[in-house]
């Protein structure tokens, strides 16, 4: 029985997460001392960590299984043994019982479920985290899918988007992870985008707009849907159904050309991100159904991201700009997107991007022609991580989508060639009549034949290079740093009242009989103590390195 009480769930994510904080500060701790032969016992603890958020996901339901889902697409983020765990996440979750699910339907759709429906299958045919979908018959003859959120699931999941706001206290008081991320922004990006995600008449105007931006391309399509039989909790949406995306012989089996159906889902994205600004932000396997001739359904359009025209704008000036090789054209554009880091040495960055794309032109057609999606994007990753670049918020979702879809992708087609599925956008998206192919070829052929041209930017990059001059890093300004300090003593009452607080709390419950929630206190309280004492222990090593930088 899954439980609602706030304490019990708060309590239970506090523990897995300030349990993992302790193990990886002890894994750091180990790591100082014995050097990196201590490596070897990352996978494991990985994989024991992995097991005990799935455990805990499934007991506490809700929330957890969303996060846990979401991030077992992750391969750019969490450690193989990670994904693994939590990939085994998207078929457990425990179903509600079809009587549950009728009161649901019956209470929004205000008729007993045996009038409204010809026929209901008691049987679910997917169970997952906020909903359940069950298939049915029209009164009309319609046989339909009926998606229905799980009863209380909106309480639940405000409880643990509360507890995961802890989390992300804790992470930022006891971590120095903050400078890879804006903890808060994603915080605030993810809560937004899951109470969309609990209110099926959004998924519906969603799934309406998706249709319309798609109502020219025969290969793109989604269900129709009922609005008659729709509300907050229930959306009945047309029976659908295809082939797995990810079912390589079966399609191959059907006639179907897996690479076909992976230019079709690229090309659909390309769409969605360049063109509509809009797009399906969960393209896991189980959301896209492939047609007999190789057209796509999308179902499940709980989560869309948007692409503004600003936005759009710059997408566009950064295509021209990489198609130019003009560094700083791309480094604007960039900015613009909001993926450069405020403080960031521009002058620096460009040169770093000059570089890049001095790489880009040297490479041949026939090369840059073979570039997988994948490649790709662990190599953006990496110069992304090297550099003073910043995910912007809005940018998690599509970084997402990006990574499944490349996953989707080159499973079905693994030599595709993404040149030949972006070129007609490069023509649409810049408004220019010019191909983009050719554009590369005249760049490439005069590479080769005219010797390795170098421009300005590039040859005193390659000069500052060979001076070790070309360093791009984050500059805090001191401003920054004063702000910090007067943050120190309002941080200091803070801790007092919660560890006070906390001790009280245990000792009331202790005495009214509530030994197991007093114990469950005691042990935040042992690891806020912890945790204080980490902080002062890091504030005096932030005021001894000031002091020692201030006297110099
Ligand atoms: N219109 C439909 N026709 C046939 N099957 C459907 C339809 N809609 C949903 N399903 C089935 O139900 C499953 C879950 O649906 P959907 O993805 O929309 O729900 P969800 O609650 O958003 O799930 P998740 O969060 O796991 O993506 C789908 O993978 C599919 O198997």
């Amino acid at each position: 029985m899954i439980t609602h009480s706030k304490i019990r769930r708060t309590g239970a994510v506090f523990k897995l997460f300030a349990g993992f904080l302790i193990e990886i500060a002890w894994y750091n701790l180990l790591r100082r001392i014995y050097g990196p032969k201590i490596e070897a016992r990352l996978p494991e603890l990985y994989r024991n960590q992995a097991i005990r958020f799935r455990e805990t996901a499934l007991v506490l339901q809700g929330l957890m299984i969303k996060v846990g889902q979401f991030f077992s697409t992750r391969i750019d983020v969490l450690p193989v043994e990670y994904i693994t765990e939590l990939a085994l996440l998207q078929d457990q979750v425990p179903p509600v019982s079809s009587a549950k699910i009728k009161e649901v339907i019956e209470l929004e759709l205000g008729g007993k479920v045996e009038e409204l429906f010809a026929q209901f299958d008691d049987n679910h045919i997917a169970a997952a985290s906020f909903g359940q979908v069950h298939q049915a018959v029209l009164l009309s003859g319609e046989v339909v899918a009926v998606k229905v959120l799980r009863p209380s699931i909106e309480k639940i999941i405000e409880i643990d988007l509360t507890a995961f706001r802890t989390v992300i206290w804790m992470v930022k008081v006891f971590t120095k992870w903050e400078q890879y991320a804006d903890f808060d922004a994603i915080y605030a990006e993810f809560s937004a985008t899951i109470r969309e995600e609990l209110d099926y008449r959004q998924e519906l105007a969603n799934l309406e707009r998706f249709r319309r931006n798609f109502q020219d391309d025969p290969m793109i399509s989604v269900p129709a849907v009922y609005p008659k039989y729709s509300r907050q909790r229930v959306l009945t949406l047309e029976f659908v159904s295809g082939y797995k995306v990810t079912d390589r012989a079966g399609l191959l089996a059907a006639g179907i050309s897996p690479k076909n159906v992976a230019g079709n889902v690229v090309d659909s994205y390309l769409k969605q991100a360049l063109i509509h600004g809009f797009y399906h932000a969960d393209p896991h396997p189980g959301n896209l159904f492939v047609r007999p001739d190789g057209g796509i359904i999308f179902i499940d359009f709980g989560m869309v991201g948007r692409i503004t025209d600003h936005n759009k704008k710059a997408v566009r000036k950064l295509i021209g700009g990489v198609i130019n090789s003009n560094a700083e054209e791309v480094s604007h554009a960039l900015q613009e997107l909001g993926f450069i880091k405020p403080a960031a040495n521009l002058l620096s960055l460009q040169k770093a991007i000059s570089l890049l794309l001095a790489g880009l032109q040297d490479m041949q057609l026939e090369e840059l022609g073979k570039l997988k999606i994948d490649g790709l994007l662990e190599e953006l990753r990496e110069f992304i991580y090297s550099q003073p670049f910043q995910i912007p918020v809005h940018y998690t979702f599509l970084g997402r989508a990006v990574g499944t879809l490349s996953g989707i992708a080159t499973g079905l087609d693994p030599n595709m060639n993404i040149l030949a599925v972006i070129k007609p956008y490069a023509k649409q998206v810049l408004g220019q009549e010019f191909s983009l192919l050719q554009l590369v070829w005249q760049k490439t052929k005069k590479v080769v034949l005219a010797g390795v041209e170098v421009p300005p930017l590039l040859e005193q990059t390659l000069r500052d290079l060979r001076a070790g001059d070309v360093q791009v890093k984050v500059e805090m300004g001191p401003v920054l740093r004063q702000l910090r300090f007067q943050e120190t003593l309002a941080n200091r009452l803070v801790w007092t009242i919660l560890l006070t607080g906390t001790g009280i709390g245990a000792a009331v419950l202790w005495s009214s009989g509530h030994k197991d929630i007093a114990v469950l206190l005691l042990y935040i309280m042992g690891v806020l103590a912890l945790l204080l004492v980490n902080n002062l222990r890091k504030r005096a090593e932030r005021v001894l390195h000031w002091h020692r930088h201030s006297r110099r």
